[in-house]
């Protein structure tokens, strides 16, 4: 038996860049061209919400990450482990070594699945803050840095409910933009307004669509 000799393979685009850059708004620009999009940070809040790793952050953390209604309070969780002190460090380390296995197995899963359907969708977006650190650019078809300077990234995190704070102790726990920007294989500026956005993803599917033939 021949097993659909003809079918495409999904082209598999991953953002990066700092954080409030702008992943999940071009993600979304995708997505309403057809696109698939893969959120590392939904799948990773999922994870969160198993038993067992609840459990075993109390262990690692104590009970004070559960609220009294026995969910996962990730602002006190995000306290312990974001922050520029050894104990700090550690404790991200252990978290990461806890969750990381589980949210890279349901992503991938994920991809798999799309890439056996029947009709697979033209492009996957992963949409992964930390697609380079953990591994995932092998993944990726291309890889798409996206520049957003850092007081536009601020003020768009503040709106989010963050200080300048939380948003410098993550991006310091990250790989430094300049090294995402160089393992990139594509820049794009953060800061195009919605029509610029959605011409460039419009842009981007047509090549594709162009390179595979469909
Ligand atoms: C620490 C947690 C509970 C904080 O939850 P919170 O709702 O405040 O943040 P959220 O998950 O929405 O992440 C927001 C942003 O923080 C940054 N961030 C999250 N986790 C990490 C990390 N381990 N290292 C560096 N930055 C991170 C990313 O830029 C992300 O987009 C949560 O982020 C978490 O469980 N992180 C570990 C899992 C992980 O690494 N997720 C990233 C996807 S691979
Ligand atoms: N080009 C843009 N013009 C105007 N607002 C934008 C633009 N790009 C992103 N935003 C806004 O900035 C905020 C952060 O964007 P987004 O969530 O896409 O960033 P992100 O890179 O996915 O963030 P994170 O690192 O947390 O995953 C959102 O409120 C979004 O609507």
């Amino acid at each position: 038996m021949r097993l659909n000799p003809t079918k495409k393979r999904p082209f598999v685009v991953g953002f990066v860049g700092g954080i409030a850059a702008g992943k999940t708004h071009f993600g979304a620009a995708l997505e309403s061209l057809g696109a698939v999009r893969i959120d590392a940070d939904a799948i990773g809040h999922r994870v969160l919400q198993d038993p067992a790793v609840q459990s075993r952050l109390c262990e690692l953390f104590g009970d004070a990450i559960v609220r009294s209604d026995g969910t996962l309070d990730r602002k006190a969780l995000a306290a312990c482990v974001f922050g520029d002190t050894p104990v700090a460090k550690a404790a991200k380390l252990q978290l990461e070594e806890l969750v990381h296995p589980r949210i890279h197995a349901l992503a991938v899963a994920k991809l798999q699945e799309y890439q056996a359907a029947c009709e697979p969708p033209v492009v996957v977006v992963i949409d992964a803050p930390l697609l380079l650190e953990a591994g995932w650019a092998p993944y990726c078809d291309a890889i798409i840095f996206i520049e957003t300077p850092f007081a536009v990234r601020a003020r768009r995190a503040l709106e989010r409910g963050w200080t300048e704070t939380h948003l410098r102790d993550r991006e310091a726990s990250q790989l430094p933009l300049n090294e995402k920007r160089k393992q990139a294989t594509h820049v794009v500026s953060g800061q195009l307004d919605e029509s610029q956005v959605a011409a460039y993803c419009e842009d981007l599917v047509a090549q594709i669509e162009m390179r595979s033939g469909a």
